[in-house]
Formats: C-alpha cells, sequence, structure tokens
C-alpha cells in the first residue's frame, strides 16, 4: 500500500506550481543573473543540448587552466567525520551567511528560532542514524522558509501595507523556491540506484521501503520547523524532489580542518601576542590530538557545476585543491577547449571499460549518451 501524505493532497496546486518548469528563456536569465552577482563571464549555462541545461565556454581556455569556481548552496558533513559536529552547532559557530539563510532555523543552541528544539533535536538524530541527506534537505527547506519571509516583509514595506503574517502569497514563495527550483530533479526513491545487495525481484519493496524511511525523517522535520504558509514544502512529494536532487547532482566534499586553521594562524602571529595565545590554546590542542587536523568530508550542491553534463571523454575536472580550504568546487580544463564549447566532467572514473561505466552511471539515474558511450555500444 502506498504512503498517504495529506499535505501532498491539501497542497497539490502549490506544489505543481513550484515544479513547474521555468520557460528556457527565464532559466537562462537566471544563471546569467547568478554568474554576473559572482563576477563570472568565463562561461555560460544554456539549455541548448541535448541534455538540458548545460555549461559551455565563453572564452577559449588553455589546459589546466582555472574555468571557474563554484559556491556551495547546500553543505553537510557526513556524521562518521563529525568531531562533535552537534556542539559546533549549539555553539553557533556557523558563518554569519550559513545562519540568515537556513541555520537560525535548524539551530539546536540558544540562538535558535526552531519552534521546537526538542523536536529538531530528534530529526537529527534520525538523519544521523540513517542518512545524512535529510540534513541536506531541512537546510533546504529552512532557507526557503526564511527567504520567504525575508521577501514577504520587504514587499510588505515596500507597499506599506499592514503585517499581514496569515496572507500567502504563491508568487513569494516560487521566488523563494527558485534556486532550488533550477536543480535537476527526480523522487528520490525513483532515482536511487538498487544496492548491489539487493535483489530485482525486492526492487518494489526496497523504493517502499525507502519513500517510507524518507516520510520518517518529513514528519519530524515537520514537528521541529512547521510554518503554515509553507506548508507546500512539508510535502512528501517536495521531499523527495529535493533529496533526488541532491542525490543526482552533489558533489563529494573534503574542506581542512577549521580547527587546524586556527592553530596554523596561532602560529603565525608574532611575540609576545604567539606565546599570549598559546597560554590559552594549548590546553585545546592536547586534548584534541591528533584529531585537530581531520578534515572535514561531506557532500553539497553547487548551483553551477550542477549544470555541468557528464561525458566519458571529458574536457573538465571538477575537485577540491589543497588552496581551496574553503569548500569551494574548482572547475579546471583538462584538454584545451574552444569558445563556444560545452564544458563536461566525468562524473564516474572514465577510464573504465564500456560495461563497468555503464553499471557505475546508474548511481546517477541516467544511461550516459556521451559520442564515446555511443560509439562503442
Ligand atoms: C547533474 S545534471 C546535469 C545538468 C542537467 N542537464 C540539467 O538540465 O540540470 C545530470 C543530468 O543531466 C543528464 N545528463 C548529463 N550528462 C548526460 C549524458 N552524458 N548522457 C545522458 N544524459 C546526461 C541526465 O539527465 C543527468 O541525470
Amino acid at each position: 500500500m502506498d504512503i498517504y501524505c495529506p499535505v501532498d493532497e491539501r497542497c497539490s496546486a502549490v506544489i505543481s506550481a513550484l515544479l513547474e518548469p521555468l520557460p528556457p528563456l527565464k532559466i537562462q536569465e537566471y544563471y546569467e543573473r547568478l554568474l554576473a552577482s559572482r563576477n563570472c563571464s568565463t562561461i555560460q549555462v544554456k539549455l541548448d543540448g541535448e541534455f538540458g541545461k548545460g555549461v559551455y565556454a565563453q572564452q577559449d581556455f588553455a589546459e589546466g587552466e582555472l574555468i571557474f569556481r563554484d559556491q556551495m548552496l547546500f553543505g553537510c558533513q557526513h556524521p562518521s567525520n563529525k568531531i562533535e559536529c552537534m556542539e559546533d552547532a549549539k555553539k553557533c559557530s556557523i558563518a554569519d551567511a550559513d545562519w540568515d539563510s537556513c541555520h537560525s532555523l535548524l539551530c539546536l543552541g540558544e540562538k535558535s528560532k526552531a519552534p521546537s528544539r526538542a523536536a529538531l533535536d530528534k530529526f537529527t538524530q534520525h538523519a544521523n542514524e540513517t542518512n545524512d541527506i535529510f540534513l541536506l534537505a531541512a537546510k533546504a527547506i529552512a532557507y526557503t522558509i526564511l527567504r520567504y519571509r525575508k521577501l514577504k516583509t520587504s514587499c510588505e514595506r515596500k507597499r506599506k501595507l499592514p503585517d499581514s503574517s496569515d496572507c500567502f502569497d504563491l508568487s513569494l514563495l516560487r521566488e523563494a523556491w527558485r534556486p532550488i527550483s533550477m536543480g535537476h530533479k527526480r523522487r528520490w526513491w525513483e532515482c536511487m540506484a538498487l544496492p548491489e545487495d539487493v535483489d530485482s525481484s525486492e526492487e518494489v519493496t526496497f523504493r517502499m521501503q525507502i519513500k517510507e524511511l524518507a516520510f520518517q525523517s518529513l514528519q519530524l522535520l515537520k514537528d521541529a520547523i512547521y510554518d503554515k504558509e509553507c506548508e507546500a514544502l512539508f510535502s512528501l512529494e517536495l521531499y523527495g524532489q529535493i533529496i533526488g536532487m541532491f542525490e543526482l547532482n552533489n558533489l563529494d566534499l573534503v574542506v581542512a580542518s577549521p580547527v587546524e586553521d586556527y592553530f596554523l594562524y596561532i602560529d603565525d602571529l608574532h611575540s609576545p601576542e604567539k606565546e599570549e595565545v598559546e597560554k590559552v590554546s594549548h590546553q585545546f590542542l592536547d586534548a584534541l590530538g591528533e584529531e585537530y587536523a581531520v578534515s572535514c568530508e561531506g557532500t553539497a550542491f553547487f548551483p553551477i557545476q550542477s549544470c555541468m553534463n557528464h561525458s566519458c571523454q571529458p574536457n573538465a575536472r571538477a575537485f577540491k585543491r589543497e588552496e581551496d580550504r574553503d569548500g569551494e568546487a574548482t572547475i579546471l580544463a583538462c584538454k584545451p577547449i574552444h569558445k563556444g564549447e560545452e564544458i563536461t566532467i566525468s562524473y564516474i572514473d572514465e577510464s573504465l571499460p564500456f560495461e563497468e561505466r555503464r553499471a557505475a552511471l546508474p548511481d546517477y539515474g541516467f544511461t550516459c549518451r556521451c559520442s564515446k558511450c555511443q560509439e562503442e555500444s
């Protein structure tokens, strides 16, 4: 029997409006504005190709040249790699930008704006025990709610209207949701690759279990940060689409330990300031032992990098370099690229033989139709 989510039924019209794709020109305009806001003129996002959106070169690039750097929209650290991440959250050591964009609703500390911190604790624990992708989905929902509230307040101020806190405005919710609406999406329980230990005869049951898990997580999140005007964001349909978007687009990340950065900073200080600070800091360094330099491993969604299509003969690579200590993604040319050419990366190890590449790509929810695969098939 399928899962019944009452919000899906109550908000079906709003959900359809949020999932309706924008016309191609509007999509292009959105990315033009995003790239301009980052002073990036080396690339363009267009919908010209066979596979929907794609990233195209606006100039020639030599082999090894930096094409662009992308800032993450949402990211999280894997629980297995967390050294007291919950403690971090309690101390609210998250950057101010993250605080404004989503953390104020998801914080477990004293400054939290979450309606129920106990419920938020339960949600977080469930995500840590099952799948940390739920933490990322919670960030996307909190981000949209906070953006919606901000847009509404500024609209009311502009129009000199009285505070109409209960009056829902679909166009503002669509605007608040826009950055997430742009990501390539499918329902999580439908796009997820079947794990190797699950027999194909068990596929239907497996996908239903995944859907149930998402529903459990959503109920816990709803108890923690429910917002009546943004109720549609608590539908199973949108939750599944958001998680699916992360599953299909995310990039694995390694970010240098911020604690290590702190100790390196102290190391660079001059006397007598350095000795003064070390009087306090050495206790922490002793307590942490080797762990102070453990880098943060996680997963993140990048708005521009996620528009890059896959090729088994890519002309670029997306990764982190030693100097990129800030969680940004770096895209470098691995071949000379000419102005106007599509810039592609490989989501898998492209040196594998055809059959193995074909077997690896279902993790990304598609069968490759790049020229190399077409020739080899
Ligand atoms: C990360 S997204 C890339 C951006 C995407 N084209 C869009 O419109 O948002 C990955 C999706 O693009 C499509 N895609 C990318 N590379 C492809 C390829 N080589 N063959 C077939 N489809 C591809 C698939 O639908 C895949 O799930």
